[in-house]
């Protein structure tokens, strides 16, 4: 059950140009409910890592960005990013540091922690490794991580940092099949046991029909379509924005995929 005042997080007038290239034209997004798990869709260089840094605060842009009554964009950048925190496509930089470190780090950034103990922050640091399954990684330097181990830690840094909203830039790009579902089933129950607000970027669609709750798709600047990924994701879209001929079919499991016919 949630908070009666849970917050939800909604962007307007977002409109981003880079030189002469307008990437989004005065874009809607949201309201993005806590408890809930969204996928923000849409071809490459469609503007979904560009929306997604204008809503945290890291573009240059005119926007207004609520997060409940509270206006994010009228924030200082760190007290906004304790809020609502963007988790980039890039992986972390291998830096020279051991992963529980790193996640300390994290823990601390832009946020002071007094009353916490060395021991609180270890305590924290390894509850968190555990929920990604990565304890086995908390001595060995981030350097010598693979793609995958880097991606989870970092996923890892950002969860521990607790913000309200958290928009993660593709989190899945580096992960293997097992890591991909069991981290949107740990993202799911993250979402739903402290009403995070959770946004990410997908290019897998049978994620999104599976394990999203909504879809924003968008297109050409705009946002084409946003709603129920099986409402959303219809023959029509997939042909105009995916270019591709293909339609949502349903398993014997009750699981949906996108059954692709060929390039339209
Ligand atoms: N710093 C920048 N300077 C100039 N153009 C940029 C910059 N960042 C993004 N763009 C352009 O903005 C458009 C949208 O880029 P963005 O990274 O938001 O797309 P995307 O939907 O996240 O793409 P992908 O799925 O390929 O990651 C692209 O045409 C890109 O070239």
């Amino acid at each position: 059950m949630l908070p009666p005042d849970a917050p939800s997080l909604l962007a307007r007038h977002v409109t981003v140009r880079f030189g002469r290239h307008t990437v989004l034209q005065d874009v809607t997004a949201g309201p993005f409910q806590p408890g809930k798990i969204c996928a923000l869709l849409g071809p490459n260089g469609s503007g979904k890592s560009t929306l997604m840094r204008a809503m945290a605060g890291l573009l240059p842009c005119s926007a207004t960005v609520t997060l409940g009554q509270d206006a994010l964009s009228a924030l200082p950048l760190a007290q906004r990013t304790q809020r609502c925190l963007y988790l980039p496509q890039a992986l972390p930089a291998p830096v020279d540091l051991p992963v529980l470190e790193a996640l300390i780090a994290a823990r601390h950034t832009g946020r002071l922690h007094p009353s916490h103990t060395q021991e609180d922050d270890i305590e924290s640091a390894l509850h968190w490794l555990e929920k990604f399954t990565i304890r086995d990684l908390a001595l060995k330097n981030m350097s010598a991580l693979s793609g995958g181990q880097r991606q989870l830690v970092g996923l890892a840094q950002a969860l521990s940092r607790q913000p309200d909203a958290l928009l993660l830039d593709e989190p899945l790009s580096a992960l293997d099949l097992h890591h991909q579902f069991a981290v949107m089933a740990l993202l799911r129950r993250e979402t739903i046991a402290h009403h995070l607000i959770t946004v990410l970027v997908l290019h897998d669609l049978n994620a999104a029909l599976n394990m999203t709750d909504h879809v924003v798709v968008l297109h050409n600047g705009v946002v084409k379509a946003s709603g129920a990924p099986t409402c959303v994701l219809t023959p029509a879209l997939l042909r105009e924005v995916y270019r591709v001929h293909a339609r949502v079919e349903q398993g014997a499991d009750g699981r949906h995929f996108v059954s692709v016919d060929g390039i339209a």
